[in-house]
């Protein structure tokens, strides 16, 4: 089975949530910046797609503009300019729109998200950039198939529910008890870009990946290993983090963050502890283990990048963890950087 693209959605909206007026004119939302940075992100994806609603309207052309950006992806193999994708169920398009007449990538035509999946990914498509409008974001959110959401924030009001919105009416698999996870805020000139995680395995690269930079603090050991620690509420809300040898010569990473802790904390019984090395499962300096402290405090799931090198022992953690019933995930490919903070630790 071959996998589906990464998804990235993009949108800009007025303050009161509409991506356009409904005057026939093209509503411009985002600022010069802001166009630079998309054309940065169009420049980093395989393929662009848009709702054939947005062609018709819109008449995008969905190229690279800058010069320097299509002469490095023409250097690095690439065409100059993305896959165009648009989607349409009844095929009512003008072919003399600039969808079908400018660029120098591919133009597709599909009329269903699961086949477009995977014929991108059977050309070799690993990023796709979806542009909108309404109707194609609310068909891949409430479907779950997107892994990243750049919304952009334009300082004004449109004021009137004729426009066309950020997204229709739906059930959504965010919602309050369930919240994506922000990864950035950023200013660009008037207008603020959000930047959401949604998928499972984003929101677990980004809270291993602040693991992995916790671990840079920890003071330099010769017998123990550089490790952080994140503990993370069923909400994506941080509720501890720890660090090696960070508030004793001897604590642990995981040890530290859930001293933190109430052991009662009910919290617990539904977050997830990142830990940029597998937890240990044998240990002289201390009368519990960082397994049976995470099996102690009630904690369904656990996820690591690394594998406790056998250097000191050889851990065992991940199985214990398994066999007790608690979800372990290992994120293998998150691993350079553990494997670089602990270098001198490590077999040759
Ligand atoms: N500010 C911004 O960032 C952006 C704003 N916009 C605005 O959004 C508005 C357009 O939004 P909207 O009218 O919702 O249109 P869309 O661009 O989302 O197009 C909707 C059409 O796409 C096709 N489509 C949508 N979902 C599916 C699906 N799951 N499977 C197959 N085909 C599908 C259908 O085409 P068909 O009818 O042919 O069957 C549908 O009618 C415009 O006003 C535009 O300016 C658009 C993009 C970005
Ligand atoms: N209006 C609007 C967006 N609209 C999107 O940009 C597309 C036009 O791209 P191009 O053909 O390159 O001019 C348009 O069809 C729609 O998908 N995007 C944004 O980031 N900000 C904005 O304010």
């Amino acid at each position: 089975m071959t996998t589906r693209p990464y998804v990235l959605l993009s949108a800009a909206m007025s303050i009161d949530g509409y991506l356009d007026d409904a005057t026939d004119q093209r509503l411009v939302l985002s600022n010069d910046l802001d166009w630079d940075r998309v054309d940065e992100v169009r420049a980093g994806c395989d393929a662009i797609l848009v709702g054939a609603n947005t062609v018709r309207r819109d008449n995008p052309r969905l190229v690279i503009r800058s010069a320097a950006r299509r002469e490095r992806r023409v250097a690095s193999g690439l065409p100059a300019d993305p896959i165009k994708v648009v989607l349409s169920r009844s095929g009512d398009l003008d072919p003399a729109a600039a969808f079908f007449t400018t660029g120098e990538g591919e133009k597709l035509v599909h009329a269903d998200i699961d086949t477009m999946l995977a014929d991108l990914a059977a050309r070799g498509v690993r990023r796709l950039m979806v542009e909108g409008g309404t109707g194609t974001h609310t068909s891949f959110l409430t479907r779950g198939l997107a892994d990243e959401l750049h919304l952009v924030v334009a300082p004004f009001f449109v004021g009137d529910a004729a426009a066309p919105r950020f997204v229709h009416d739906g059930r959504f698999p965010w919602d309050r008890d369930r919240r994506a996870t922000l990864a950035e805020v950023r200013k660009i000139g008037n207008v603020v870009l959000h930047r959401y995680l949604l998928s499972e395995r984003e929101v677990d690269r980004y809270w291993l990946e602040q693991a992995v930079e916790l671990s840079r603090r920890c003071p330099p050991s010769d017998t123990a290993f550089a490790v952080g620690a994140v503990v993370v509420d069923a909400h994506g809300e941080e509720i501890a983090r720890g660090y090696s040898r960070e508030t004793d010569d001897r604590v642990h990473a995981e040890e530290a963050a859930l001293a933190r802790l109430d052991p009662a904390d009910p919290r617990l019984a539904t977050a997830t502890i990142y830990s940029s090395l597998e937890p240990c499962s044998r240990r002289r300096s201390r009368p519990r283990t960082c397994t049976r402290l995470i099996l102690d405090a009630g904690l369904p799931r656990v996820v690591f990048a690394l594998r406790e090198p056998p250097t000191f022992v050889d851990g065992e953690g991940a199985e214990l963890l398994a066999a007790a019933g608690r979800e372990v995930v290992e994120r293998p490919d998150l691993a350079a950087g553990v494997r670089e903070v602990n270098r001198s630790l490590l077999p040759a």
